[in-house]
């Protein structure tokens, strides 16, 4: 097996069994990879910036008040973003070696985590504000190539078919990127999704605490909503190889959503910055050497 034309995984630190697994199905899970206490620490963060206590860049909220007429807390912020320059999050999830040891067998030595964001789905949310539609993460990013980028998702409490666990299209890493777009059931800004996908079978993630899943970011993938009285929260990074190059996204399927992107980020810096800048500006080195996404001082 070891003449075997790996494609989208690059070193050797996987068993053969693993390695087959994530090229022929374009992800792999390691059941309780993060421990707990990593875990407790990146929660209490999050309480801490629902609270106002700790600032991070992009705070997402799907309800105006919580049950006890608070604005902010665990009850209606669904999400928060950019959370690499947050020292908790940064050392007790996004460069945590147990991830990173994983990320640099499928992308190699120099990474750079480009997107970083948890995800909450509190209690009593509407259907349409607590799925996310199926799709690729690729749609999102203006750099390439695709087998150079990996995302890993942690389930931070148990996540199951009731409270929104994730599902994926086994396999679909191998096909083309689809055009992405707003979709008639989901609501949330930026969540756009693929059409055409609705009754094809997916595969349910049932996660316990600390169970991380490693994916390819042409994988079809969503979540479904949280019918439960608990919450649904996971934390999640995209690493790249910081060698990836940006593309032109002129005239590509990619150019909607990053005209979007442009637009969010003019809205908060008062100033028009280009799709590759607010991408360079989200991401943060983790090991190895510096490429593309390391070229100006100010971060998100
Ligand atoms: O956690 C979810 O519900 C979806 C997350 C996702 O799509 C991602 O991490 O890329
Ligand atoms: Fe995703």
């Amino acid at each position: 097996m070891s003449n075997k034309n790996y494609k989208y995984t690059l070193n050797e630190g996987f068993t053969e069994e693993q390695r087959n697994f994530y090229e022929e199905n374009g992800y792999i899970v390691f059941r309780k990879l993060i421990p707990e206490k990593d875990i407790d620490i990146c929660h209490q963060r999050f309480l801490d910036v629902c609270s106002g206590k700790v600032h991070v860049p992009t705070v997402m909220k799907v309800k105006k008040l919580g049950p006890n007429g608070e604005t902010r807390s665990e009850f209606t912020v669904n999400k928060i973003q950019e959370i690499l320059y947050d020292e908790k999050f940064f050392d007790h999830y996004a460069a945590h070696p147990k991830i990173v040891e994983v990320i640099k067998m499928i992308i190699g030595p120099n990474v750079t985590a480009v997107h970083s964001m948890l995800i909450n789905k509190p209690p009593d949310v509407h259907e349409e504000m607590s799925a996310h539609p199926m799709h690729q993460d690729l749609h999102y990013f203006p750099f390439r190539p695709a087998n150079k980028i990996a995302a890993s998702w942690t389930a931070m409490e148990d996540v199951t078919e009731k409270n929104g666990c994730l599902f994926v299209l086994p396999g679909s890493h191998k096909g083309p990127l689809f055009s992405h777009d707003y979709t008639e059931s989901v609501k949330n800004k930026l969540y756009h999704g693929v059409f055409g996908f609705n009754d094809v079978p997916k595969v349910m993630f049932p996660m316990e605490k600390g169970d991380t899943i490693f994916f390819h970011p042409l994988l079809l993938h969503g979540s479904g909503p949280n019918f439960t009285q608990g919450f649904r929260k996971a934390i999640s990074v995209h690493y790249a190889d910081s060698k990836c190059d940006f593309i032109n996204v002129i005239g590509t399927f990619q150019e909607g959503i990053s005209k979007e992107i442009e637009s969010v980020a003019e809205k908060n810096f008062k100033l028009k910055i280009h799709i590759n800048t607010v991408w360079k500006m989200k991401s943060r080195l983790i090991c190895g050497e510096q490429g593309v996404f390391q070229q100006i001082d100010s971060h998100l």
